[in-house]
């Protein structure tokens, strides 16, 4: 299948934070993830989808600055996410699937302020914003909540909040509902989905990037497709059925 360009809208694109990866080669161990990969994001929502093993996360980490890539760039804003960590972290945030990858503190206040105090802001203007995210949805009573004691869909609720407090102009979402209810998943999609942040959400559920302004489909670290949801999804969909109807995991 060819790889279609998709042609961005200007006029919406150019007031929007632009995620560019240049030329970029990264390894895990002894897989070569990308090799040269370049891509141009300033669509307010972009949805990645591809196979498993196929690049999503560790693309996700790129971007929010998680890993620096072995040659090539990786600029959110302006701001190379890997080296200027403190720029970094208020410019891009992440939600992983699993939010145990990404709390570090026992209470849900001090895993709320620490980004703030860590760059700067005066304990007390922070513990002040983790009571205004607090209330905003609507748990006022979780600042000295341990996290330990919150369950997995309220875990996600906690890390969205850790994000939000810092204001990043772009969110990486790395399946952030696998796992969840129904109601959590609604829930957590109509919050997400409000956000004025540009969004680059990775999914195996494909109906939650049908009404997106653009969709990847990564294949072996390398872009297959990208273009439209109404184009990417249906052909993604054909492919993998088609390549589902084999029993042999060889390929995986
Ligand atoms: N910690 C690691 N050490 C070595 N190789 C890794 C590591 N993490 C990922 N890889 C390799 O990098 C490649 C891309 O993995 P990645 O996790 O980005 O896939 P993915 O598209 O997110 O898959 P999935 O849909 O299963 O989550 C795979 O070949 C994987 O084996």
């Amino acid at each position: 299948m060819q790889t279609q360009q998709f042609q961005i809208a200007q006029e919406i694109g150019a007031k929007l934070p632009p995620v560019e990866l240049r030329d970029v080669c990264y390894a895990r161990e002894t897989t070569q993830v990308f090799q040269g990969l370049s891509l141009s994001l300033s669509q307010r929502r972009v949805g990645i989808v591809g196979r498993n093993g196929s690049g999503k996360s560790q693309l996700a980490r790129l971007i929010a600055g998680l890993a620096a890539p072995d040659a090539g760039q990786v600029t959110v804003d302006g701001v190379t996410v890997a080296t200027d960590r403190k720029a970094a972290i208020r410019t891009v945030g992440i939600l992983f699937q699993n939010p145990d990858h990404q709390i570090i503190f026992p209470t849900v206040g001090e895993e709320l302020t620490f980004g703030l105090t860590a760059t700067g802001t005066p304990k007390a203007q922070a513990r002040e914003q983790a009571h205004a995210m607090l209330a905003r949805f609507g748990r006022p009573d979780w600042f000295d909540r341990s996290v330990h004691g919150l369950s997995g869909g309220q875990r996600h609720l906690v890390c969205l909040m850790a994000v939000l407090m810092m204001a990043p102009r772009v969110i990486v979402l790395d399946e952030p509902f696998a796992g969840l209810d129904m109601a959590t998943t609604l829930r957590l999609s109509r919050h997400l989905s409000a956000l004025d942040q540009t969004l680059i959400h990775i999914s195996h559920d494909l109906s939650a990037l049908s009404g997106y302004d653009r969709v990847i489909w990564l294949e072996q670290g390398a872009v297959h497709m990208d273009g439209a949801p109404a184009d990417v999804l249906p052909a993604y969909e054909t492919q993998m059925r088609a390549w589902g109807g084999s029993d042999d995991f060889a390929d995986l």
